[in-house]
């Protein structure tokens, strides 16, 4: 499974360096054989070798250039990072990329052999106006990406349920799943307030294939908790 930490606009870059090697260490004593990915902030970007893999939460595409306050591909490679997060709702939402820009971005770094972490999901007034309206809604945000691309990983994370202790019910995670996984082969995560009380039951689900943690991923313990529920589910298996 795949167990994700997007850390946003926290922890420096001596805070992210502790929280690496912590986790590191438990992974490393616990055998942990998960697929482990943490995205610290830009600032907090380092080269590590081992099980957790760092990428990125976002960078423009391009290598470098005039683009102030972005980040390139130099800035990764520096670090060796060839992982990154495309369309999460705050960089869809907040920061107003349209899907035009994500695709770019997409392609750029889909052309480099990148691993990346596709993010869709639904505001609340459209979930509220039902579920065909969200399937749509969110077939929409598949528009322009390839989705059958070999290094792609989908996350579904409904936008009213980050940082906001909602979340969907186990069975409505499930049947949005079943949905978008006929829309691509990739592994698909979930995220929006997965928390150690709920992380166990969502990636329980069948068609859960691992999670995308923010608020309680800063906790690293209770990271490390998240990572350990996923390999006894999957020796379960
Ligand atoms: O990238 C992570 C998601 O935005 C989830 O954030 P959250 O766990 O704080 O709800």
């Amino acid at each position: 499974m795949i167990i994700a930490a997007n850390l946003k606009t926290n922890l420096t870059r001596k805070q992210t360096l502790e929280y690496v090697n912590e986790l590191e260490d438990f992974l490393n004593k616990n055998n942990i054989s998960q697929e482990v990915l943490v995205f610290p902030a830009a600032s907090s970007l380092n080269a590590h070798s081992g099980k957790v893999i760092i990428g990125a939460q976002n960078a423009y595409a391009t290598a470098n250039g005039a683009y102030t306050g972005e980040i390139g591909q130099d800035h990764l490679d520096e670090f060796g990072i060839k992982t990154i997060l495309i369309g999460h709702s705050e960089r869809r939402h907040i920061l107003g990329e349209s899907q035009e820009e994500l695709v770019k971005k997409f392609n750029y770094y889909k052309e480099l052999g990148y691993k990346i972490i596709y993010c869709v999901g639904e505001p609340l007034d459209v979930r509220e106006a039902g579920y065909e309206p969200m399937i749509e809604y969110i077939s929409d945000q598949y528009e322009g990406i390839d989705t059958n691309y070999e290094n792609l990983i989908i996350a579904y994370e409904p936008v009213w349920a980050i940082g906001t202790g909602l979340t969907p019910t186990l069975e409505e995670i499930e049947a949005t799943h079943k949905d978008l996984k006929k829309k691509s082969p990739a592994p698909l995560l979930y995220g929006g307030s997965v928390k150690v009380t709920n992380a166990n039951d969502v990636l329980e689900l069948q068609s859960v294939d691992g999670i995308l943690v923010g608020s309680a991923a800063l906790y690293v313990e209770h990271f490390c908790t998240m990572c350990e529920y996923a390999q006894k589910i999957e020796n379960k298996n």
